[in-house]
């Protein structure tokens, strides 16, 4: 069976911008796929490439076997897309909107519509152009999913939804997953990642860093752990020691707090932080830029890359890929128009409880 999408050497760059550099995927048929990196990583570049919507400079791209014309094809009936940004016909309401998608598509099952309708909570006798951000994206996922496609492709998905209909959402996932649906989707969250993929990429500078099982990502077993001691005094060299941190530094300007990176099991994180005159106390998975940065300080002796962050910013018009159509009736979602630095996680500090040597470079 032919791998549900395969990327292979693919390097795009807009003009003398880089989009992405000899990138190499495959995502098998069945998977839920997470794609991961801070802004301007060519997590959309990769992805507009997928959908024919960006021409590659050089490599190439297949889905199902087969190789994405430019424009994508009648073959990407099989595909379900959802934008980073979605732009909409802004008089027709969302029914009108999803009654037009439904009719590039064979076959549509309107209680399937339906029911996506009622479980996102759109309400689709609105013109789109009264709808909130939130709304538009619940409109995207609709229309992406209405055909119930064997590939679904989702830029960013939750971005702009609030909590409760995110929840929701997953659990569309899950289902269509369960029915077959294989699932490729950028986020820059990546609690997302972890409870709803197999495997994930990370992508930064335009370059794949690694493409593991969710549970081998370096990061996923630690926590971050952020302290303020009372009186602002200086961690206790003993504890020092024993984490194996030489020199935790307070954060700038805050005396006595402390944000830690441990890799430890809970009951000895606990026990070592019991006799501490705590004044405050947070034990939160990482995010995204933690992992990045675990990947740089303990990766196998790859440097500090001292910010853990890149900027994006070059949103200079490519030529040939200015903004395009993004799916039936979707003007807009182009990739340019985001970039900047994103939030960078310094002041993490690797701390060696659970395995001596650290290794969380895999
Ligand atoms: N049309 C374009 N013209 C010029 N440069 C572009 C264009 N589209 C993207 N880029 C550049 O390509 C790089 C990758 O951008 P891309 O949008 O693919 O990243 P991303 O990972 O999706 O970022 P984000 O998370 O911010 O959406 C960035 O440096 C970006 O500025």
């Amino acid at each position: 069976m032919p791998a549900a999408i395969a990327i292979r050497g693919l390097t795009k760059y807009y003009g003398r911008a880089r989009g992405v550099e000899d990138l190499d995927l495959e995502v098998e048929e069945g998977e839920i796929f997470g794609f991961i990196g801070p802004n301007g990583a060519g997590k959309t570049t990769t992805i507009r490439t997928l959908l024919g919507l960006v021409r590659p400079t050089s490599g190439s791209v297949q889905v199902f076997g087969r190789p994405v014309p430019p424009g994508g094809g009648p073959r990407l009936a099989e595909v379900g897309y959802l934008p980073s940004e979605v732009a909409y016909y802004p008089d027709m309401t969302g029914q009108e909107l999803l009654a037009y998608a439904a009719g590039f598509y064979p076959r549509v099952d309107r209680r399937w519509v339906a029911r996506l309708v009622e479980r996102l909570q759109l309400d689709p006798s609105r013109p789109v152009r009264t709808y909130s951000l939130g709304n538009r994206k619940k409109l995207g996922i609709v229309q992406a999913l209405l055909h119930q496609p064997r590939l679904l492709i989702l830029d960013e998905p939750s971005s702009g939804l609030d909590p409760l209909i995110r929840a929701e959402l997953f659990e569309i996932l899950r289902e269509v997953n369960a029915a077959g649906t294989t699932i490729f989707f950028s986020t820059h969250v990546l609690e997302e990642v972890d409870r709803l993929c197999h495997r994930v990429a990370m992508i930064r500078d335009g370059r794949l860093l690694q493409v593991a099982p969710v549970d081998d990502l370096p990061g996923r077993h630690m926590k971050i752990v952020t302290l303020r001691l009372a009186g602002g005094a200086p961690l206790p060299g003993d504890l020092l020691v024993r984490w194996g941190d030489p020199r935790p530094e307070p954060v700038p300007g805050k005396p006595g707090t402390y944000r830690l990176l441990v890799r430890a099991p809970v009951q000895e994180l606990v026990a070592a932080l019991a006799p501490l005159a705590l004044e405050d106390l947070t034990i939160a998975e990482p995010g995204l830029e933690d992992v990045f940065l675990t990947m740089y300080r303990v990766g196998d002796g790859a440097p500090d890359s001292g910010s853990g962050t890149q900027g994006g910013g070059d949103d200079a018009a490519g030529p040939g890929d200015g903004p395009q159509g993004s799916g039936p009736g979707t003007p807009g979602g182009g990739a340019g128009g985001r970039g900047g630095p994103a939030g960078t996680a310094s002041g993490g500090r690797v701390i060696r409880t659970g395995r001596p040597d650290g290794g969380a470079g895999r």
